[in-house]
């Protein structure tokens, strides 16, 4: 719906930025509209309210269509020009850099008196010593013990998983510190560059400054259908699909667009970002580049820089303060690429932690390039990081993120805003351009959801802005072969026990409730009797209280889901539903309702107390609130979250008894399916929210003698990695993994099977964490199990989790964005007012879909063979085996091999 005060709000802010910014984006026709408004009736302030809403939306339209007809045009102008063949031309360069290295060799043969080598052999022969160093190098201790320390990452010398192309660089940049130094950089370059003609001030040199020879871009202008392999890429042969990628990447890049790569997680981004680097470079743009990451994700960019093209120098720029300034004379010494005979800069990959700490000095660098991985980070507008990042300057700005579209419709247009903010200027008065309301209601029915969608095609206008900026394909539409997965619902009963005190908690606070009758402040200021009635409870079942472990430690639900590698259990998000829950007839649907009401309201409160009291005491009581719904999900995770009864041994170790697995549905349904699965031979990934739960989970595996690995975000970078590879070489069943840092580009493809043992109120984090065993490298059927305690918080959680999916399921429509960019942008190079309407039989498929294939669900203990079915995996592994046969018979017909992946519902 429209919002008359949000709007002439959005307006003021509007203004005030324009103020700020200068006069060239104001717009002098609504700045007077707006002044003007401010004397009209309301009804009339509404309607011209409305107008300018729809003159706003008609701008970005045809901001988005001009900005699309003007990349065509350039576009189609570089094509007709005589294009060069890109192979050829890689070919004929390979020849003359072999010429010069023949000749150079020669020589040194001459001047060190020995025999040449072959060309990797040469590479090679520069870093003995480092690989030497890497061997050497032990496990270090597995926790930061301070979270305020810098990131504790080694230096180079000590790093057991320095890579080769680290220490070629520091050895090659040693070896060569007299010759190939900066000045050198720009000489050899430059000289490079006046050899070749008139620089195309037509194309790139206007956008960002960034200056492309006529050689250069013949190199790169081929259509997609006939794009080559960049040269430098000689670890590995890219996918069709792949390709497309580097192809759509490279014309954003030289015609000076920002984008979004959305990939689906798995399909080889970052091999696609390698590629784009690697041309960038034999297109004479010697760097520097920077990519920044999650600290988990570093060493996997490193590793495959190192596999997929080891000639593209790269250094890992982190650790403490210290670390990191001994690094930086690395970050502008040049370092030779042989078989192009280029010097650039080493690609420099850091984490967003670092880009922030060393904003001032990294952003003085002129950066060529600034991917930003996993870019769903700075959904939110107000974090930090995007702040920094806006400090950067960078003729290109390229965010790599699987799930474009996390929680809600603004996150989107925050990302777009930080890549174009010359057509996505205006965050704020997005909601006014459209009503999107009607898809964010989760209690909107589907059918009214179409309907709507018939009536405003809000989604189509949506589709039809985004189509030039954001590729996204899924693994269902590419020709790759990853084996077929499928998810079910695996619903748990409580344990006796559990169930009671699930109830005490839920009973406890509708009693609070109603006894405070409106006033939800004081009613849950009382929360520590909350927790010491548990306790009791707990005690009252002769569970004796003494413990290593502190017991709960209320964290806020509600806390930043921005934050860095938070993995706790809290996150944001909120929960509403008018479930059949046993545990009190409607009372926990009622309360659930009670706690959101009173949230919104103490919220808005807090926000008005807020600006005359700094000191308000109402100022946490939201987040004390959001408390108990922490305590529901420990509760439903296992008791011993709330009140750990165990006692330590004579070593401080805690006594694990039965009565782990016995006093958690969850945990008790979990062991018999690992059991079994162990027994079959699979490996298992678990992940969870909590690390507190994981601290339990390894008590666990240590009691049923289970060989585990575990991955959290407490953990130094270099002992994630030693777990990761552990995982990858070692015999072992489980990985348990927080969710957070746990799910964000690693791949632990040795593992065939998923527990997600509690949900995330972010659907996307769960996705991500699935994907990190079903992706490219996949050789089984993998299965996940998503688990839930009957009748409780989580049903809540996966319900409302459901709902955001489908919202971006329809935003991020699939199929749209996966069209090639000639074919995306001639949708908005129609003339008139065409869109590509929606398919509303499409829409309704979508919204029907749900991620999970089935729900098992049994209000009491299953039964075995009912576990038997549970765990039995023969379907998928029959449709695996007629697929890869469908697929070998017709690997040339892509779509024939698209059909082959993934399992269809
Ligand atoms: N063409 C290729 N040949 C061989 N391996 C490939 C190829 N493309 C990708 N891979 C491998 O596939 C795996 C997934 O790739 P990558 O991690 O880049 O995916 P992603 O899209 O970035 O996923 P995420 O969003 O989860 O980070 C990696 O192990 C990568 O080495």
């Amino acid at each position: 719906m429209f919002d008359e005060e949000s709007n002439s709000c959005d307006d003021a802010r509007h203004f005030a930025a324009i103020g700020k910014k200068g006069k060239e984006n104001s717009d002098p026709d609504l700045e007077y509209k707006f002044k003007k408004s401010k004397k009209k009736s309301s009804k009339e302030e509404l309607l011209e309210s409305q107008m300018q809403c729809y003159k706003r939306l008609s701008d970005l339209l045809e901001k988005s269509k001009c900005y699309s007809m003007m990349l065509l045009n350039r576009i189609d102008d570089i094509n007709l020009s005589a294009v060069l063949d890109l192979k050829n031309e890689a070919i004929k360069k390979n020849l003359e850099a072999e010429k010069l290295k023949n000749n150079k060799s020669s020589s040194s043969v001459k001047k060190r008196g020995r025999p040449r080598k072959r060309k990797n052999d040469e590479v090679d022969q520069l870093v003995p010593e480092c690989k030497l160093a890497r061997q050497s190098s032990g496990r270090l201790d597995s926790r930061v013990g301070d979270s305020q320390k810098d990131e504790e990452l080694p230096s180079s010398s000590s790093s057991s998983m320095q890579p080769s192309s680290q220490d070629d660089f520091c050895n090659s940049t040693m070896n060569n510190s007299s010759e190939a130094d900066d000045k050198k950089l720009d000489a050899l370059n430059d000289e490079k560059k006046s050899q070749n003609t008139v620089i195309n001030s037509n194309s790139s040199s206007s956008i960002g400054g960034v200056k492309i020879s006529d050689d250069a871009m013949e190199k790169v202008h081929t259509d997609e259908n006939t794009y080559k392999q960049p040269v430098l890429v000689s670890g590995g042969t890219l996918r069709k699909y792949q390709l497309d990628g580097v192809s759509w990447l490279m014309k954003l890049y030289i015609n000076g667009v920002n984008g979004i790569l959305a990939d689906e997680m798995g399909l080889g981004k970052t091999i696609q970002c390698i590629s784009l680097i690697a041309d960038l470079i034999c297109i004479d743009i010697p760097g520097p580049f920077l990519i920044c990451g999650p600290l988990s994700t570093l060493y996997n960019w490193a590793n495959e820089f190192k596999t997929f093209a080891p000639e593209v120098p790269y250094l890992l720029y982190y650790g403490n303060k210290t670390e990191r300034m001994n690094l930086i004379p690395k970050i502008h010494k040049p370092v030779h690429v042989p078989s192009q005979n280029v010097y650039v800069k080493p690609v420099v990959i850091t984490s967003y932690e670092v880009v922030m700490k060393d904003q001032r000095f990294l952003s003085k660098l002129p950066w060529q390039l600034l991917i930003i991985d996993e870019g769903h980070r700075i959904k939110n507008s107000k974090c930090k990081l995007i702040k920094e990042l806006n400090a950067y300057t960078s003729p290109h700005r390229l965010l790599l993120t699987g799930t474009p579209l996390q929680n809600n419709l603004s996150e989107l247009w925050t990302l777009l805003n930080f890549l174009i903010p010359e057509i996505f200027n205006h965050a704020g008065s997005f909601e006014t351009w459209f009503d999107v309301n009607f898809l964010e209601n989760v209690d909107n029915a589907d059918e009214q959801i179409v309907q709507e969608e018939q009536k405003s095609n809000t989604l189509s206008k949506i589709h039809q802005i985004l189509t030039p900026f954001m590729l996204r394909r899924l693994k269902t539409d590419v020709d790759i072969v990853i084996p077929p997965k499928k998810e079910l619902l695996v619903v748990a009963p409580f344990a006796e026990k559990q169930k009671n005190i699930y109830k005490s908690i839920v009973n406890r606070t509708i009693a609070q409730l109603n006894e405070y009758n409106n006033d939800p402040y004081e009613a849950l200021a009382d929360e520590v009797s909350l927790a010491d009635d548990c306790e009791t409870l707990m005690k009252s079942r002769s569970l004796r209280a003494s413990t290593r472990r502190k017991s709960a430690n209320y964290k806020l639900a509600f806390a930043d889901d921005n934050d860095e590698m938070q993995d706790e259990d809290s996150k944001s998000g909120s929960a509403k539903g008018d479930d059949d829950y046993e545990v009190d007839d409607d009372g926990l649907s009622a309360w659930v309702d009670a706690v959101i009401k009173s949230r919104q309201e103490s919220e808005s409160l807090r926000s008005v107390v807020n600006k005359n009291d700094k000191n308000s005491v109402f100022k946490e009581q939201p987040l004390k609130l959001c408390n108990i719904l922490s305590l529901l999900r420990r509760c439903c995770n296992h008791p011993y979250l709330i009140k750990d009864p165990r006692l330590e041994d004579d070593s401080g170790k805690l006594l694990t008894t039965e009565d782990i697995v016995e006093c958690s549905g969850k945990l008790k349904l979990a062991d018999r399916m690992l059991k079994k699965l162990k027994q079959k031979g699979h490996r298992v990934l678990i992940f969870s929210q909590s690390t507190q739960l994981m601290n339990l989970l390894e008590d666990y595996c240590s009691f049923r003698k289970y060989k585990y690995c575990r991955l959290d975000g407490a953990m130094k970078i270099n002992d994630r990695q030693d777990e990761i590879q552990r995982f990858n070489d070692e015999d072992i069943f489980i990985f348990m993994l927080s969710t957070r840092a746990g799910g964000l580009g690693i791949n632990l493809t040795r593992a065939d099977t998923v527990i997600i043992y509690d949900s995330d109120w972010n659907p996307q984090c769960d996705l991500q964490a699935q994907d990190r065993c079903h992706r490219i490298g996949q050789i089984n059927p993998v299965v996940v199990y998503r688990l839930v305690a009957a009748n409780s918080i989580d049903q809540l959680i996966v319900e409302r989790a459901n709902a955001k999916r489908k919202m971006e399921k329809m935003i991020i429509h699939k199929g749209k964005f996966k069209s090639s960019w000639d074919e995306g942008l001639a949708d908005t190079s129609n003339t008139g007012s065409s869109y590509k309407f929606v398919d509303l039989n499409e829409l309704v498929k979508i919204l029907k879909e749900t991620d999970y294939d089935d729900v098992i669900r049994d209000d009491t203990e299953m039964s075995d063979e009912k576990l038997d079915s549970l765990l039995d995996r023969s379907d998928l592994i029959q449709v695996w085996n007629d697929r890869k046969s469908g697929v070998i018979m017709s690997t040339s017909d892509s779509n024939v091999a698209s059909n082959c992946t993934g399992l269809e519902k």
